[in-house]
């Protein structure tokens, strides 16, 4: 695994660990039969048009701070990105290097009707329960830190609470790992996590190796409807952006910019 999604799991594993002692998985599950249906997220992917996932990131390793009031803005900034056409929300949950919330997650979804992500660094099953109850209708799941196994299961317990799954890959063995387990939603990020460079090129090299049928994520480093259009041109169906949305003055005027060509 990357060192930086070593580190990120390494926290997120202390954390967890209290948040279980806090909150026992059984009291989560049992709060679940009480909440409204998710919303289908793989089908708010196929919608006509172009299909954006706007990211909520206050902060992230790669960059630091981006948007460090996103906190007292979410509300309004979800509000305005789902009236400017965005497809679906990516809320960035994960606390010490991103600066995210389960706080924000259900900020957002009291705010817009379009289905909600939740991104962050999922391992373990108690994490999908906590994405259910704060009311994410999709989870990622990352191929470079998880066995074939573990993504396996983690994917259809995820199902099992009717949560779509966003399945994430870097590399072309572990775009195969993702198709194998039976990924039917497939994003190519980018990023590479070691070195934190960004390439479209080689994200499109690996999107064009994504069967049709399956919806394709072009994931980070768009900037422009440019990128946007040469990322649909390899076959991408559908678009993740976080940083040129989130250090817009206003998020939603730049969606319908990047919409718009
Ligand atoms: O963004 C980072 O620096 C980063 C570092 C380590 C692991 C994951 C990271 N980003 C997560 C993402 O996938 C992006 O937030 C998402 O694709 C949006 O990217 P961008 O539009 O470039 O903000």
């Amino acid at each position: 695994m990357e060192q930086v999604l070593e580190t990120i799991v390494a926290k997120s594993r202390k954390e967890l660990a209290e948040s279980r002692k806090r909150i026992p998985a059984s009291l989560l599950e049992s709060r679940i039969p009480e909440l409204p249906p998710v919303r289908d997220f793989a089908a708010a992917l196929r919608r006509p048009g172009r299909r954006v996932i706007a990211e909520l990131k206050a902060a992230s390793p790669s960059k630091g701070a981006i948007r460090p009031e996103l906190d007292r803005e979410v509300e309004r900034l979800a509000a305005g990105l789902e009236a400017a056409g965005a497809a679906a929300l990516s809320v960035l949950t994960e606390r010490n290097f991103f600066l995210g919330s389960g706080m924000n997650l259900r900020r957002a979804r009291g705010s817009v009707d379009i289905p909600l992500l939740r991104k962050d660094f999922i391992y373990d099953e108690y994490q999908i329960l906590e994405a259910r109850v704060w009311g994410a209708d999709a989870i990622l799941l990352i191929a470079a830190m998880l066995t074939p196994e573990e993504f396996r299961k983690l994917r259809a317990f995820a199902a099992s609470l009717g949560l779509a799954v966003l399945c994430e890959a870097h590399t072309a063995d572990e775009l195969d790992m993702l198709l194998d387990g039976g990924a039917e939603i497939v994003g190519i990020n980018a990023r590479n996590l070691s070195t934190f460079e960004t390439s479209l090129a080689l994200a499109g090299e690996l999107i064009r190796q994504i069967p049709a049928g399956k919806i394709a994520v072009a994931e980070s480093a768009i900037r422009s409807a440019d990128d946007l259009n040469a990322m649909e041109q390899v076959g991408a169906k559908a678009f993740l952006i976080g940083e040129t949305l989130m250090r817009a003055e206003r998020p939603g005027e730049k969606l319908c910019e990047l919409l718009s060509k």
